[in-house]
């Protein structure tokens, strides 16, 4: 070998000549002498040896667990994913940033670096798995433990003054210093009672909360029930008090709108009975207190009883960890970046900090609190906005502080693996078909379900039927019960609950019926109560045997009617999605009600009998035995399937 080549590679491994030399020797390669000429590819497998002692001695090895992607192999190596896209081109493989790559290819590409794939853990696991410890399991001894003030969501039915409460609260506690200043918006605000703090989340209604408990988040410690005098209780009412009793989280009524002369608070009070609520003074636990948010009168009163509640469920934190919180929401602001709400839950943030939030990462840059202020820390039941991070969170994630930097890349770069992964996986949450073989593992012994019909008593019949289903083995829960079609709100319940969804000649609305395919939510349509109830004991025995399957195959909707003699109501329709077939069976939908279920009579195009009709065309139909059809009206064509049953 001569010496030239020596100095190549010394200078190519950035290692000394004496060293390369040392080497060789120990490989029992006589550099200097000239006889032993080494062929090309035998100066390659040297080259090879020495890089990997290289890239062992420096603890250069990257570990790679299970698949590698060109994004996770760039951001290992630090380098662009494009730098990655660019070398691998060069070696003849074409790949996108998002594709998986093999380990071979991975390792050819990480020793033009000087790195050295591993299969398996290294340090970077060790560390990943001592965070996710940290993450999860957050045991605080006791005597770490102390007082932390309680966090508050305010809820109730459309225009019963969920808004004007949190204002009138918001103002209580204005000091005079802070009067006419400017208050940030930042999801949240901290009122101070009899000098202990209370937060509320600004964001008023169920839906912030429950979506947040779908993802789950549990930021609510108590929630304030608004209920108008004047107006009683309202199906959004029943929906909140069935939110809060799924999330076990207690409640306080505030009967809202005393000042006004149709006020009737015994009114209230009753139909709270009704809901399973006794007040206190009708001799049962719920705390019910009198305001008018907009008199401002009682609200003193009101923030009294969220301490006592406090007082009661013992609200505790360890402030002297790192911390852990929750999302409350975030966006991209121009100026700032990505900037974030944060509700600190344990431990304690500071300026510096180095976090994680869902899957974006960062160092805590600034932190401003409710008032607007810039602070340094944040402790338990603190919301402050934070900057820094790399990326916008999404409301409901969780946020950690980690030891490093590096931690904080590490932990993120793993959620987001695990978030492709679970989108994989949403499709197995609780259903009715596997209802039987999840409790086979012991762990599902609940079966939870949302009842939506028609009209209440419907509600009452299915929901009494189906919990009178529960035996020994299994609990047959009703979380909620409602009149009218399935919505969004219905499907979030579902996913925060592992429910299943049961309507009852409703049909789910259409951003509903998004919603339940993305979270992967059962939900099942009946027009005959015994069938649903045939179900669910189905599933209960594991004997659910779904012969039979209704399959959607279009959708169209009504223009037009017009009778004819003779033939009955002809309705004028514009298909909107698939196809209708002749002599397909059809749902006739009106206002998200299901008013009808029978068969096609007659298909026809400008006068001709059709055997389908696409969607984009408009065609005739009549339908057997059925003439009340209108306008507006939907017409789901459906066809009923044999299938075989899945072997579990
Ligand atoms: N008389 C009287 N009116 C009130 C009171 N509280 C709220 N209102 C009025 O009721 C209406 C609805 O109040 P909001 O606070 O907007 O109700 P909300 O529950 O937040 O409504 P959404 O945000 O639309 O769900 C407004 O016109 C308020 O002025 C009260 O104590 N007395």
């Amino acid at each position: 070998m001569s010496k030239t080549r020596v100095y190549q590679i010394a200078n190519e491994l950035k290692m000394s000549n004496e060293d390369v030399l040392a080497k060789l020797k120990e490989l029992e390669i006589n550099a200097e002498n000239k006889d032993s000429e080494l062929e090309e590819d035998e100066v390659e497998l040297v080259l090879e040896i020495l890089r990997d002692e290289i890239a062992a001695t420096n603890g250069n090895t990257i570990a790679i667990d299970g698949k590698l992607t060109v994004q996770e192999l760039a951001t290992k190596l630090d380098k662009s994913a494009s730098e990655i896209i660019m070398k691998l081109m060069k070696m003849g493989t074409m790949a996108t940033i998002n594709q998986e790559i093999s380990f071979e290819i991975g390792s050819l590409v990480a020793s033009e670096y000087g790195f050295e794939l591993v299969e398996g853990s290294t340090n970077d696991e060790e560390e990943l798995e001592a965070i996710d410890a940290l993450i999860d399991k957050e045991e605080d001894k006791e005597e770490d433990l102390v007082k932390r003030p309680p966090v508050v969501t305010v809820m109730g039915h459309v225009d019963h003054g969920k808004t004007s409460l949190l204002d009138a609260i918001r103002k209580t506690n204005v000091t005079s210093s802070e009067a006419g200043g400017i208050t940030q918006h930042i999801g949240a605000s901290e009122v101070m009672v009899n000098g202990e703090k209370v937060v509320f989340l600004d964001t008023p209604g169920h839906e912030a909360f429950t979506s947040m408990r779908a993802r789950g988040a549990q930021v609510t410690d108590m929630a304030i029930l608004v209920v108008a005098a004047d107006d009683g209780i309202m199906p959004q009412t029943i929906e909140a008090i069935n939110h809060a009793k799924a999330a076990n989280v207690p409640l306080i009524v505030a009967i809202n709108k005393i000042d006004k002369p149709g006020a009737n608070q015994d009114r209230v009070k009753q139909e709270l009975a009704d809901q399973g609520l006794l007040v206190e003074d009708w001799g049962g636990d719920v705390i019910c207190v009198p305001v008018s948010a907009l008199k401002r009168e009682g609200i003193d009163t009101l923030l009294e009883m969220v301490l006592l509640v406090a007082e009661m469920e013992e609200l505790k934190a360890n402030p002297n960890k790192r911390a852990v919180g929750t999302v409350i929401e975030a966006q991209l602001d121009k100026g700032r970046g990505p900037v974030a709400t944060v509700l600190v839950q344990g431990g304690t943030l500071r300026v510096g900090d180095p976090i994680v939030a869902g899957v974006a990462s960062g160092k805590v840059r600034a932190m401003i609190n409710s008032k607007g202020k810039r602070v340094k820390v944040a402790e338990p039941s603190t919301a402050v906005e934070i900057l820094g991070l790399s990326e916008v969170p999404q409301g409901g994630d969780q946020v950690v502080a980690v030891p490093s930097d590096k931690a904080a890349r590490l932990v993120a770069e793993k959620r987001q693996q695990m978030a492709r992964e679970e989108m994989l996986k949403s499709n197995q949450r609780m259903s009715l078909d596997d209802f039987f073989s999840q409790m086979g593992d012991a762990e599902v012994k609940e079966l939870n379900i949302v009842i939506k019909a028609d009209v209440q008593g419907s509600v009452q019949a299915v929901k009494q039927s189906l919990e009178k289903l529960s035996n020994e083995e299994v609990a047959v829960r009703v979380i909620h019960g409602g009149v009218g079609a399935v919505t969004e709100s219905d499907i979030m319940l579902a996913t925060a609950s592992n429910a299943i969804i049961i309507g009852f000649n409703v049909r789910p609305v259409p951003s509903a019926e998004v919603l339940a395919k993305k979270e992967g939510v059962d939900v099942r349509t009946y027009t005959i109560i015994y069938k649903a109830i045939e179900d669910v004991q189905a599933a209960m025995t594991g004997m659910l045997d779904p012969e039979y399957v209704d399959e959607d195959t279009g959708k169209a909707e009504v223009r037009e009617t017009f009778k004819l003699s003779g033939v009955g109501t002809i309705a004028g329709c514009y298909v909107t999605s698939g196809k209708v077939f002749r002599g397909s069976k059809v749902r006739i939908v009106r206002d998200g009600f299901i008013i009808h279920e029978g068969q096609l009579a007659a298909l026809r195009r400008f006068k001709d009998d059709v055997k389908e009709v696409n969607q984009g065309y408009e065609c005739g139909m009549s339908f057997v035995n059925f003439n009340d059809v209108k306008e507006g009206d939907i017409i789901e064509a459906y066809i009923t399937k044999e299938v075989e049953r899945k072997l579990k």
